[in-house]
């Protein structure tokens, strides 16, 4: 189970992670939604390690994580990806693969890479292609890809969907769906909230850096709610 209690974060004196609170249990995807500015990105990138809390705590599975740096985060199961994608540009698609397997608990082997390509067959194709040679659909596949190798317990997944054509973005919620079929946890933040609720189990809103509302994906109730708090 995923623990963040009551976590606070800062950039300079900006109070901008106001004692956020959320558990997650194995498969469970979590919404995260909220207009532009509100915390999001920031309470990925505390989790994450990118930025240290200055309250609260992250627990994963009763071991704390508070605190710890972006690769010892990674090393523990949690992994991000972030809305820049992060692909390494001029490593090509397999180098970038590489280096999600290396972060592989248990080490990895050709075999591994092999079942990612049988997923991706796209990124197969493309496995010499340099990452900045490609669309944006296959960098973000890419970028999902890399993580997925890693088998992570944890992912946090920023706007996945971003610029993206319809069909890639029906891909790329194909993809989480898996995800939380293998039990990993997933916590995704989107601005596409009618065709994202559908994936959540359960989700949270956030306003200047607090949650102001919790529900339920497949309740009624809660989902209108959700649609009335973000007045979309
Ligand atoms: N590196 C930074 N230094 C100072 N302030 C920052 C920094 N990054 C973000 N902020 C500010 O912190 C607040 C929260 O930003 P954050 O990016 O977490 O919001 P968000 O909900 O993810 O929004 P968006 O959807 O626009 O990414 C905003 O007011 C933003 O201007």
């Amino acid at each position: 189970m995923l623990k963040i209690d009551q976590l606070h974060a800062h950039y300079g004196l900006a109070h901008v992670l106001q004692g956020v609170s959320l558990t997650a249990d194995a498969g469970e995807v979590i919404g995260l939604f909220g207009r532009n500015g509100v915390g999001k990105t920031t309470f990925f990138k505390t989790i994450a390690g990118w930025l240290r809390p200055t309250d609260g705590s992250v627990t994963l599975d009763g071991e704390t994580l508070t605190g710890h740096l972006p690769d010892s985060m990674n090393r523990a199961g949690v992994a991000i990806v972030p809305e820049d994608r992060r692909i390494f540009p001029g490593l090509s698609v397999e180098e970038n693969l590489a280096l999600g397997l290396m972060g592989r608990k248990g080490g990895s082997s050709k075999s591994h890479l092999d079942t990612v390509y049988d997923r991706f067959p796209r990124l197969a194709e493309r496995r010499k292609q340099a990452g900045n040679t490609l669309s944006g659909g296959e960098q973000q596949m890419l970028a999902m890809a890399r993580v997925m190798v890693a088998e992570p317990r944890v992912v946090l997944i920023d706007e996945p969907s971003e610029g993206l054509a319809p069909m890639i973005v029906a891909e790329v919620f194909a993809i989480i769906r898996e995800m939380r079929k293998a039990g990993t946890i997933v916590l995704l933040v989107e601005q596409n909230v009618h065709e994202a609720i559908s994936l959540c189990d359960r989700f949270m809103v956030l306003e200047r850096g607090q949650a102001i509302l919790t529900g339920e994906g497949d309740d009624d109730d809660d989902r209108k709610r959700l649609l009335d708090v973000l007045a979309v």
